[in-house]
């Protein structure tokens, strides 16, 4: 059969990138997608250099290309864990986030975040994040922050950033947050990646 995309992605990444080497893991996964300058290029590397978070929560993990991104960055001793609910994507990530020597940095999930959401204490041993990244199913993003919420997961001065919230577009969520008097939420413009459709970022501060 067909490789399928991420597979084809795996590939491109163990050709292209140096082991090792997160950079030129990003740069092989952008060739190989053509990447638009994306959302990513300003959230993400932006909001981890200011915050230099030392426990990062991820939701969606996909093929590890925003996994890399923002773990690269992150300082000695800190934690990214990073949820997948789809198998395949998963063992495609695993490789990507190995390839790029970072699996001593990132801790891959494999499960649903309304499962795993509730078990980061005992699990993991975290009570509070820094940054959690919203990447995954557009109508679990405010359900899970809620959750979040009431898992005592989120302190004062933790940093939501969620993609997407214009295409495919996550309504109930930036109504939430832009009118919660628990947060303090401003917008990134972008597009969405690979196209020229306007699509952003949202990062919103719990205020406990
Ligand atoms: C519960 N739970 N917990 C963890 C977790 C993880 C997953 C998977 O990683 C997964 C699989 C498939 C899709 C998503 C969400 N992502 C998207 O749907 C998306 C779409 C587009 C877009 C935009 C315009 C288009 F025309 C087509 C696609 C652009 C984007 O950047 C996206 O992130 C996430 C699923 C549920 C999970
Ligand atoms: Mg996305």
């Amino acid at each position: 059969t067909r490789s399928t995309r991420p597979q084809r992605l795996l590939k491109a990444v163990q050709k292209n990138a140096t082991r090792g080497d997160p950079q030129s893991v990003i740069s092989a996964i952008d060739h190989f997608c053509r990447h638009s300058e994306w959302a990513m290029n300003i959230g993400d590397e932006k909001v981890v250099n200011e915050l230099n978070p030392e426990k990062v929560l991820e939701l969606g993990t996909y093929c590890g290309y925003s996994t890399v991104r923002i773990a690269r960055l992150l300082p000695p001793g800190a934690r990214l864990i990073t949820l997948e609910f789809n198998g395949d994507y998963a063992a495609i990530a695993r490789q990507v986030i190995a390839w790029a020597g970072l699996e001593d940095k990132v801790q891959l999930v494999e499960g649903a975040s309304e499962d795993w959401i509730p078990r980061m204490k005992e699990h993991f041993g975290i009570e509070t994040f820094d940054l959690v990244f919203l990447d995954h199913w557009k109508d679990r993003y405010l359900p899970d922050t809620k959750l979040m919420e009431d898992c005592g997961l989120l302190r004062k001065g933790t940093v939501l950033l969620a993609d997407n919230v214009i295409c495919p577009g996550v309504p109930d969520y930036l109504q939430y947050v832009r009118n919660s008097l628990s947060y303090k939420s401003c917008y990134f413009k972008s597009h969405l990646e690979y196209t020229k459709a306007e699509d952003g970022l949202e990062k919103s501060v719990f205020l406990g």
